[in-house]
């Protein structure tokens, strides 16, 4: 018997391009998709929810998970500790889910290393004025994380030739049409399904 293996996704934005939006409206209609909730020294902004949003972790503790070895991959931004529990992720693979993270760039690319045929998707935003519009419209940043962001969102949008899909975030209805279908045709895939359902396949070649 086959184990059903799913797909991993990695959804990386510049901060503001509409990565929170956009997955909240996928998940909404396809629950089969795990997403990944990292542990970050950010402080929680109004809102957010421990084990929801984020696992909210002191700056100690997160330092003794990365000695512990608890994190597939970690990284550095904006002045906090982000990183995926490891621990997670080897169970959802095990039952084979189809797993989203949501990281950054870096974190990306260690995943990238560590499985074949991760799929990276990158969400754009339709200019740098518009996303220093959504930033400041959003109202969760100063003055000086939005202007830190904005410079690292353009470095963001320099590498997005590096993945497999772009979904441009301008119209926000047709960007969630975007992401669903991307993960509608990657679960069609030709060889990952030969790979799925190989038992299945060539039982019904045989009877042929
Ligand atoms: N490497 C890595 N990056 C993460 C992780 N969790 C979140 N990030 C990234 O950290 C950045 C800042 O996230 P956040 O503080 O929530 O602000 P956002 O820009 O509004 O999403 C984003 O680029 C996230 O994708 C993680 O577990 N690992
Ligand atoms: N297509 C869009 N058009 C206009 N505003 C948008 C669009 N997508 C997202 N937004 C708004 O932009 C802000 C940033 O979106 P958010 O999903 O929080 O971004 P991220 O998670 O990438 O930082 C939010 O206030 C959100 O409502």
């Amino acid at each position: 018997m086959v184990q059903p293996s799913g797909n991993i996704y990695i959804v990386i934005a510049p901060s503001g391009a509409g990565k929170t939006t956009l997955v909240s409206a996928l998940l909404a209609v396809d629950p089969a998709v795990q997403l990944s909730v990292s542990y970050t020294t950010r402080a929680p902004r109004e809102g957010e929810v421990e084990g929801t949003h984020y696992h909210f972790v002191g700056r100690e503790q997160f330092l003794a998970m990365i000695e512990a070895g608890d994190f597939l991959e970690y990284a550095e931004v904006y002045g906090n500790y982000y990183g995926t529990s490891a621990a997670w992720l080897r169970e959802k693979l095990a039952e084979g889910r189809d797993i989203l993270l949501e990281i950054d760039w870096q974190g990306a690319e260690q995943v990238r290393r560590l499985f074949d045929g991760v799929i990276t998707i990158f969400i754009a935003p339709p200019s740098i004025n518009e996303l220093e519009r959504r930033l400041r419209g959003r109202a969760t940043d100063s003055e000086e994380v939005i202007q830190r962001r904005l410079a690292e969102a353009r470095s963001e949008v320099d590498r997005a030739a590096l993945y497999d899909y772009i979904v441009v975030n301008d119209d926000i209805e047709r960007a969630k049409q975007d992401l669903i279908s991307i993960i509608r045709a990657e679960r069609l895939h030709g060889t990952k399904q030969m790979l799925r359902y190989r038992d299945a396949l060539s039982r019904m070649g045989s009877q042929g």
